[in-house]
């Protein structure tokens, strides 16, 4: 995926200027910045769900149209419905339209896709179990099945490790790792910066444009960088925690 010159206003105010970055098939790309930085909005824009004011996001060689991206995308976990009443196979089902609960069903290659996509991140067991009583690591694999069904070449991930347990964290962390191994790109927010040296490829440091974008180990002692994006010290535990790892 390639995304150049994107710009994005919102209720006014220029919120993204400029953005260009890649992602390459293998690779899961950290997307990095602080609260406001653009992170969501920069998905959102790639998605096409917010109005772009300029920029291209290209796919596969393709241009993305807008609204219609087919891209995968796992939003926050906090953003999705879960009190509402259907099962595990029929959230994951809703991710072929990219709209919730229609009462579309889906044909029987929709409803391979399920099955495979369930497969893909183990959560088949679960098919017929109500959203609503799943924990929050269970639901953070449900999220990442609807974003497979369309089976795109790309994956977005809106801060899927945020309020997980550390082994909830890593079974999401090597599923994310199997998935760039069978060739998607992936670009994850996160705020768990020091564990996502380790997760990441590389890291694309955004605060309202892109401020970095490197192997993470050597963005990570790119102190300069690090104070620019955030606005925090030299001296600040963000940075010296990166300098350790
Ligand atoms: N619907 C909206 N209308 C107006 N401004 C918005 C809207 N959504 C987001 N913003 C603003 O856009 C900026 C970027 O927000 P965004 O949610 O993309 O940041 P973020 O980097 O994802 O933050 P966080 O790490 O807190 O999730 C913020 O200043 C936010 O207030």
């Amino acid at each position: 995926m390639r995304v150049s010159g994107l710009a994005v206003d919102l209720a006014g105010r220029a919120v993204l200027r400029d953005v260009a970055l890649t992602v390459e098939p293998g690779q899961v790309v950290g997307l990095v910045g602080p609260n406001g930085a653009g992170k969501t909005t920069l998905m959102r824009a790639v998605l096409g769900v917010v109005p772009r004011r300029g920029g291209e996001v290209v796919v596969d060689g393709r241009p993305v149209r807008p609204g219609r991206s087919g891209i995968g995308h796992v939003p926050q976990r906090v953003d999705v419905a879960w009190d509402f009443p259907v099962s595990v196979a029929d959230m994951v089902a809703s991710g072929l339209t990219g709209t919730r609960w229609t009462g579309w069903r889906p044909g029987a290659a929709g409803w391979r896709a399920v099955a495979d996509a369930l497969e893909r991140t183990h959560v088949r067991d679960l098919a017929d179990r109500p959203v609503a009583e799943l924990s929050g690591g269970q639901r953070q694999r449900v999220l990442l099945a609807r974003a497979l069904v369309l089976q795109s070449s790309v994956l977005l991930l809106d801060e899927p490790l945020t309020g997980l347990d550390v082994p909830a964290q890593d079974l999401i962390t090597s599923l994310v790792r199997e998935l760039a191994d069978d060739g998607l790109a992936v670009l994850m927010s996160t705020h768990d910066l020091v564990g996502a040296v380790d997760q990441c490829d590389r890291f694309v440091l955004v605060n309202g444009t892109v401020r970095a974008d490197g192997p993470t180990r050597e963005v990570a002692a790119d102190v300069q960088a690090w104070v620019e994006t955030f606005r925090t010290r030299p001296d600040s535990a963000l940075v010296r925690a990166l300098q350790a790892v």
